[in-house]
């Protein structure tokens, strides 16, 4: 059975650091039936089967390797029936290499009003004309299927923060049943693969049973999730110092959610390979410009006759033909222009920070560069 994930030992480049930050990084390639992935991994978030703003081809020469789709808006519109009847979402879209989808649970509880969780599953009225649903290991499973994501996402509940012991406790157990459910109905396939997603909150003892029970099932990859819900970095972090030692070495860790390129350097640093966030993209179409000097908020007046690109040596098409004040403009008059090419540069910062750590991991380098 070939599984989704090959470390192959050679091309993986566990590198002991002189000191012990680096020594959890780690670099690798994911072998999958839509091709590799090269990790760290950044994921652009292509939430309705499109990265906002960007044509597939485009996301492609950032570099991406991977994108993300959601299930809970797919299956709302344009369902995941009809996508299946159109030979599935990587046609669909015209993407052609992986695809992860995340299960829904996450987005019912962020999008949708009304909803009832039970032990079957989520129950809720969909955001766009209030008609209901139901979301459950199995049919979250089934419908990441239809899609033919490449990577399946476990059905959880993303425990809330703050969240007493307690209430971590039961939620955490709910989502060990799920996952359960969720492993029982994937369609284990070569090059595709499922990943358990680890809750527990900030609690120690409930992040490890939580991670026992997953590794029982045997997924292809592991996520941790309940993070980036508000805790703060500083939390956060105090979470992976340990967590991401609870799974399996040889396998993918994905931090769902995260993050700022700061919190994406510290999270490889205590052993993350993989990660989405909406950043890079929703600040884009809002104005805001990853850089090496910092982020640009191209609104700012101070650009409006700023005839230098953001970064004079950056490839993208923002920074090769245009400038601040063009952009300046564009965005303050909502020119649809504007959000592609200020997504754009910010996907191609993100994918050349991947890169970076990536290269730096590989020569054995310290990567505490702040971008
Ligand atoms: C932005 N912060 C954030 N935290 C997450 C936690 C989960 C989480 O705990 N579970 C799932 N299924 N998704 C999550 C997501 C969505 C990832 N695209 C999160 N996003
Ligand atoms: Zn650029």
């Amino acid at each position: 059975e070939v599984s989704i994930t090959k470390f192959p030992a050679d091309e993986r480049k566990i590198i002991a650091k002189a000191h012990d930050k680096y020594k959890k990084a780690r670099a690798g390639i994911i072998n999958t039936r839509h091709g590799q992935i090269h990790t760290p991994a950044f994921m652009p978030v292509g939430t309705k089967g499109t990265v906002k703003a960007m044509l597939p081809e485009s996301v492609q020469t950032t570099g991406a390797d991977i994108i993300l789709g959601n299930t809970y808006h797919l299956m709302l519109q344009p369902g995941a029936k009809r996508v299946f009847k159109l030979g599935g979402l990587h046609k669909f879209m015209n993407w052609s290499k992986p695809l992860l989808t995340d299960s829904g649970g996450f987005q019912v509880m962020s999008l949708s009003k009304l909803r009832k969780i039970t032990e079957e599953g989520v129950i809720f009225n969909s955001h766009i004309d209030g008609s209901k649903f139901m979301l459950s290991p199995e049919s979250s499973t089934e419908i990441q299927y239809l899609l033919g994501s490449t990577i399946t996402m476990a059905f959880d509940e993303c425990t809330p923060y703050p969240s007493t012991y307690e209430q971590a406790k039961s939620s955490m157990e709910l989502t060990s049943r799920w996952a359960k459910r969720s492993r029982k109905a994937f369609y284990s396939r070569d090059g595709y693969g499922q990943f358990g997603i680890i809750q527990g909150s900030i609690y120690n003892d409930l992040r490890l049973k939580s991670a026992l029970d997953l590794i029982e099932l045997d997924f292809e990859g592991y996520a941790i999730g309940g993070l980036a819900v508000g805790e703060g970095q500083e939390l956060m972090f105090k979470v992976l110092d340990y967590a991401p030692d609870l799974l399996p070495i040889n396998k993918p860790r994905y931090l769902m959610g995260v993050g700022k390129p700061a919190d994406i350097i510290g999270a490889v640093q205590r052993g993350i390979d993989m990660f989405d966030c909406v950043i890079p993209t929703r600040s884009g179409r809002n104005g805001q410009a990853f850089t090496k000097y910092g982020v640009v908020n191209i609104r700012n007046s101070k650009y409006k006759e700023d005839n230098t690109p953001l970064e004079e040596d950056c490839l993208c098409p923002a920074c090769k033909n245009y400038t601040k004040a063009y952009l300046h403009y564009l965005v303050k008059v909502k020119e649809i222009l504007g959000a592609m090419l200020m997504t754009w540069h910010n996907l191609m910062y993100f994918q050349k920070l991947m890169l970076r750590i990536r290269e730096y991991i590989a020569q054995g380098k310290d990567f505490d560069f702040i971008s």
